[in-house]
């Protein structure tokens, strides 16, 4: 599967060295794509620059009208679309295919907002005519995003830009890129105007490094790693970009001694092994109150260790591979370092090679300590490490030390006692006996190092609108 760039309509970079895409559960070349630089990337905003005054002087219905026809297709082809994201990230077909229709989400949720984008006049103090706020789309957009997500992290950004008036262009990962072409192509297959989505796969320092300093580029809107989202904040001081943060999470879940502890076990489940333990909001420590600490635990193995690991295209499979060897060794690092100093692991606690692809066992750690760098770290795999806490307030103070602010959890059946945690917890989204909290109509972000900025709900749309206030005098 030999896949190009896009750039002004046209399928692009025939000439250029070419970076495999591997299958990270058999090790598989399954495509390849051109390895662009700052030339290629240049000759994509160019575009977007060109295609911006007629695309968002297109009216919100105008532009709904092909965001619709995108979220047909996507739907047309989800099948399609899931068996590519599984062979280049790895995760279970059913996971896939729950990521299409959560990206298709956005494309639907956004071709409707786009018309909700209001202005407002406001009542003059003195000798005017009018005083009104308007909005405009912000301009060309420049994306990156993350292989964790193929399809929704593009989504979630590409939606919204497009319903707004803006043009775009995206730089996916190289772990995933044929995901984000095929994307693209749906987008050229809708009718989408040339130079209104442009796509440059290669060098992330050179085609995010021109996406940060070139002058036509006016918002940057990144997903990824809290590390690498301090150096683009760095690298968009020079232009003053606009720029939009979803980066990483440490996850706490707090399990109440009044849960309904079998709902609490599924939702830790469920937040816990999604796509292998490989989401920013996955539940990295889980803190559960001493009375139901032994019963929890129990209830947790008996059916963490149902989870089968394999293949994500395997019938079964609910743990697909690691994405890459680094992944599994910072796992393997965490786990042997908690048990170093005392965890007990009561779940798996391994993993396997298998023809130089990685797979980590589901594994429960209990008795974990605050100093542990599994209780610190993004661990970003299949492992939960529990410990005992006392009363709902050392929960919420155990919970909210940490730099990360994106995701928490609470397990509780009083609304008293659940508020009360809800309340104190410092995170930009908490579910309350739920484990998946993500929504297309709900924001989604994180507060101190986990971002800046909301993706989704009528927030997502203003991440791309400026805001222009007129005066008229008499
Ligand atoms: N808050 C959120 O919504 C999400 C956050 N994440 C976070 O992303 C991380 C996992 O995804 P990865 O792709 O491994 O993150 P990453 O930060 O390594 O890479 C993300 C993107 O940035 C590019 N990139 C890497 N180094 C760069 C540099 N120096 N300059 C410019 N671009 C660069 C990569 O090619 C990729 O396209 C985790 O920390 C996870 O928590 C992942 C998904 C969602
Ligand atoms: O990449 C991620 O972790 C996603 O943002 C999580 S979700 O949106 O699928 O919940």
């Amino acid at each position: 599967m030999e896949k190009f760039h896009y750039i002004n309509g046209d399928w692009v970079g025939q000439d250029l060295e070419k970076l495999e895409v591997n299958n990270p559960a058999t090790g598989d070349v399954v495509g390849t794509v051109p390895i662009g630089g700052k030339s290629e990337t240049k000759k994509a905003i160019d575009a977007a620059h060109k295609a911006f005054p007629e695309w968002s002087s297109l009216t919100a219905y105008e532009r709904s009208s092909y965001l619709k026809k995108l979220h047909s297709l996507m739907l047309e082809h989800e099948d399609e679309l899931a068996e590519l994201m599984t062979i280049e990230m790895g995760k279970p077909l059913h996971e896939s295919k729950g990521e299409v229709a959560y990206s298709a989400s956005f494309v639907e949720w956004f071709a409707e907002e786009g018309k909700r984008v209001y202005g407002r006049t406001i009542p003059p103090h003195k000798e005017k005519r009018m005083m009104e706020v308007r909005k405009q789309p912000v301009g060309v957009v420049g994306a990156i995003t993350p292989w964790n997500f193929p399809a929704a992290m593009i989504a979630r950004k590409l939606a919204p830009a497009l319903a707004a008036g803006c043009t775009f262009v995206v730089k996916p990962p190289s772990a995933t890129p044929l995901t984000a072409v095929r994307l693209v192509e749906l987008c050229e297959e809708a009718g989408i105007p040339k130079g209104v989505v442009n796509l440059v796969t290669g060098k992330s320092s050179e085609v995010a490094g021109e996406l940060m300093s070139n002058p036509h580029v006016r918002k940057i809107t990144f997903t990824g790693s809290t590390e690498v989202g301090k150096k683009l904040m760095e690298q968009s001081a020079e232009t003053v970009k606009n720029i939009s943060l979803e980066l990483g999470g440490h996850a706490p879940i707090i399990v109440l001694d009044d849960a309904d502890i079998d709902k609490a076990v599924d939702g830790v489940i469920a937040s816990k092994f999604r796509n292998g333990g490989q989401t920013c909001i996955c539940g990295n420590r889980v803190y559960v109150q001493e009375k139901i600490y032994d019963d929890f635990i129990s209830k947790f193995v008996n059916k963490a260790k149902e989870l089968q690991v394999g293949n994500g295209l395997e019938e079964g499979t609910d743990i697909g591979p690691m994405i890459d060897k680094d992944g599994y060794d910072k796992v393997e690092k965490h786990v042997q370092n908690a048990i170093s100093q005392g965890a007990e692991c009561v779940l798996g606690g391994e993993g396997y090679e298998e023809n130089g692809c990685y797979f980590y066992r589901p594994t429960i750690l209990k008795d974990v300590a605050p100093g542990m760098l599994i209780m610190n770290e993004e661990t970003f795999g299949p492992v939960a490490p529990i410990q005992k806490v006392s009363t709902d307030d050392e929960a919420i103070k155990f919970a909210n030390q940490t730099p990360f602010g994106l995701a928490a959890y609470v397990f509780s059946e009083s609304v008293r006692r659940g508020n009360h945690v809800v309340n104190g917890l410092d995170y930009g989204i908490v579910g309350w006996n739920d484990g998946v909290p993500s929504a297309a109509q709900a924001p989604f972000g994180g507060m101190k190092q986990s971002g800046i900025g909301r993706e989704g709900g009528h927030e997502g749309i203003e991440a791309y609108l400026e805001t222009k206030y007129v005066s008229i005098g008499l």
